[in-house]
């Protein structure tokens, strides 16, 4: 029997003391539990998401001094460090072998990712299989490349992520023909919900399965670099057997994950128990309130304020604080927890609604259009989870923009003539003052846009987009939507009640009017379907038709299918300009990450004709 290990790590684009620290306490707690072999996660010392960084010769010459600090720690230990080496003026995404103090090899990742949230053939390249070179004078004249390494007498080699992920390249194929015993891999792999059955399938359960050999999956651990959220699993199977998964989303900074293997007689190999939770909805309030607090220490910012309009979205907002401040105190501790938001633990004495009042300001921002009803869902939702609470109107300032632009217009605006700016006013005028607020408590500004919103630009640019963080921008509304009854029963969230009965609407128009989201839309279903045959599945308005058409009037389709299209192209721009969000589904609308899109085009002019 041999001891491995995995070992995930919360680490931040380039703080070099951060990650250090953590990849120095997963050692010692892996050489206290005995462990002989350790794979940490994938450009662990500098972090995945340091971008066009990557690009400069300083990043890599950097880590490689930071990685000095590291072999010794490393007695009676063979440990995996992920970082970039500089060759010749390109960067290769590597993985050190330290074993026993020394240095051995640096395994360079032979295919990039490249396709949704990733771009790395932007700063790396793949290292071509079956090439070794000598790293020079500068690296310790340290072998790189396509390598495989013996201790203990286990022969192992590496997959880097990516590497696994594909059909015919995978490097186990040929790691295989070389007889390794052991297969490490080293993975920066992003966060969606319902992905990481497929991680331990693909990587884990086939590819030991495959080459015949032991496996050890470690993914980076928590929201890194602002954006995307990584699990931080580790993964452990042989010939085909899962052995061992941890729990995942983790609030620990590390976390260590071995298991005993026998390579020899599989059969006595003893899989440990896992108490990983994979449910849909549990997990993406997991992986959220991982991506929250993470944001809140790694920002150094006070806390959250968020406009609150007993409406869907920003009651999610408001839930998922309140859930980032239970998940995280029940499992690191009060003490931690406040220690690293900044917070004076005595003053909390383990509330968790006191420390949402201290971290969560909402303000009820009401019109002559607002009703009593989301006023009440409001206040009460942010009463059941102790959030400050404040509301007020904002007819006065409405009424004064309004006044000044019809003397400068030379006209009286109404309801017939002017529907949009009189709505958008609305919105914009609530966005100063929350603005304000947010200043004054140097706290983050939340701002509640969702996926199926961000489709069609149903927001008003700079009032309800405004905000330096988009939480929820990656979930559509009908997520939204069972997310919140579901979170009403299961977690006891009992403040939802009010929220849940009632229906998405913008209260931007007279209260008469009964405006809803779905008559200016359409049903969110079949925005979402429309969505995903568009979007996800990259179709044509006519293959979106083809594929929808026997559930629907013909007529009524080609209109929904046309206004979709129509207004995913206008708005763009809109989509370009939405704040940061968090990568939580399979597809996501910011430009940044998963989805790009040109600002002007023709609108899909050419191809709505063709839908008659
Ligand atoms: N291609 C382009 N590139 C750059 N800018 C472009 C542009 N096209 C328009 N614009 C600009 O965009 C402006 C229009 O955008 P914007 O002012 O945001 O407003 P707009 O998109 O015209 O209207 C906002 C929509 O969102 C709905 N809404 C608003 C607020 C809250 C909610 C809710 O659900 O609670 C819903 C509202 O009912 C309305 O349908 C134009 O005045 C123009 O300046
Ligand atoms: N009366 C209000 N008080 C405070 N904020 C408001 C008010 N009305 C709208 N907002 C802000 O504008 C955002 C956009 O409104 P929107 O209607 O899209 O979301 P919602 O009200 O949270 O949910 P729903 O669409 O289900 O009603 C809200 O999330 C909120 O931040």
């Amino acid at each position: 029997m041999i001891r491995i290990a995995g070992a995930t790590v919360n680490q931040i684009p380039f703080d070099w003391k951060n990650n250090v620290d953590n990849i120095v306490s997963a050692i010692r707690e892996a050489r206290n539990q005995n462990v002989k072999i350790l794979c940490l996660p994938e450009l662990c010392l500098t972090g995945y998401g340091c971008e066009d960084l990557f690009l400069s010769d300083w990043l890599s010459e950097k880590a490689w001094h930071h990685l000095q600090a590291i072999p010794e720690h490393c007695d009676g230990i063979t440990v995996s460090v992920g970082l970039p080496v500089r060759i010749d003026g390109i960067t290769y995404n590597g993985a050190c072998v330290i074993s026993n103090k020394k240095i051995l090899g640096v395994t360079l990742k032979q295919n990039l990712a490249k396709d949704g949230v990733h771009y790395e053939t932007r700063w790396f390249e793949a290292w071509p299989a079956t090439q070794v070179t000598d790293l020079g004078t500068a690296y310790q004249h340290v072998q790189a490349g396509d390598l495989t390494y013996e201790v203990e007498g286990i022969r192992f080699g590496f997959e880097i992520c990516e590497d696994a992920w594909r059909q015919t390249n995978r490097p186990g194929y040929r790691l295989c023909e070389r007889g390794v015993d052991l297969i490490m891999n080293p993975s920066a792999s992003h966060f969606a919900m319902s992905k990481s059955e497929l991680r331990e399938k693909v990587v884990v359960i086939d590819g030991s399965a495959k080459f015949n050999c032991v496996y050890v999956f470690t993914n980076l651990l928590g929201n890194e670099a602002g954006r995307m959220i990584y699990d931080g699993d580790i993964i452990i199977g042989q010939r085909g057997r899962l052995l061992a998964v941890n729990r995942r989303l983790s609030f620990k900074k590390v976390n260590v994950l071995a298991c005993d293997i026998d390579f020899r007689e599989p059969g006595n190999t003893r899989p440990v128990k896992s108490l990983d939770n994979k449910e849909k909805n549990e997990e993406l309030a997991q992986a959220v309130s991982l991506a929250l607090y993470d944001y809140l220490r790694k920002s150094k910012a006070k806390g959250f304020v968020l406009s609150l309009s007993g409406g869907a979205d920003s009651s999610l907002c408001a839930v998922l604080v309140a859930e980032m401040v239970k998940r995280a105190s029940a499992e690191i501790g009060w003490k931690d927890f406040c220690a690293s938001l900044g917070l004076d633990e005595k003053e909390i004495n383990g509330s968790w609604q006191r420390a949402v009042n201290k971290l969560l300001t909402c303000a009820y921002q009401g019109t002559r259009n607002s009703s009593e009803t989301t006023l009440e869902a409001a206040r009460s939702l942010a009463g059941s989870i102790g959030a400050e609470f404040h509301a007020w109107t904002i007819d006065e300032e409405v009424t004064s923009y309004t006044a000044k632009i019809e003397k400068a217009a030379g006209r009286k605006l109404s309801w017939e003539t002017d529907d949009i700016a009189l709505q958008n006013i609305q919105a914009r005028t609530r966005s100063p003052i929350i603005w304000m607020l947010a200043n004054i408590k140097r706290a983050v500004l939340l701002t509640t846009s969702n996926r199926s919103e961000g489709d069609v630009g149903y927001a008003t640019m700079d009032g309800d987009t405004s905000g330096s963080l988009a939480p929820i921008a990656g979930l559509s509304k009908t997520f939204i939507l069972q997310w919140l009854r579901w979170a009403e029963k299961n977690l006891a969230h009992t403040g939802l009640h009010a929220v849940n009965n009632l229906q998405p609407t913008a209260e931007l128009r007279p209260l008469e009017r009964n405006q809803t989201d779905e008559a200016d839309l359409m049903p969110y279903a079949v925005l979402e379907e429309i969505e995903r045959h568009a979007i996800l599945n990259r179709k044509s308005p006519l293959q979106v038709y083809e594929a929808m058409k026997d559930h629907y009037d013909a007529g009524q389709l080609k209109a929904y299918i046309k206004k979709f299209f129509r207004l995913w192209s206008a708005n763009q721009w809109k989509r370009e300009r939405l704040a940061p969000s968090f990568h939580l589904d399979d597809l996501n609308v910011d430009p940044r990450t998963w989805c790009r899109f040109p600002i002007l085009s023709s609108a899909f002019a050419e191809e709505l004709e063709a839908l008659e």
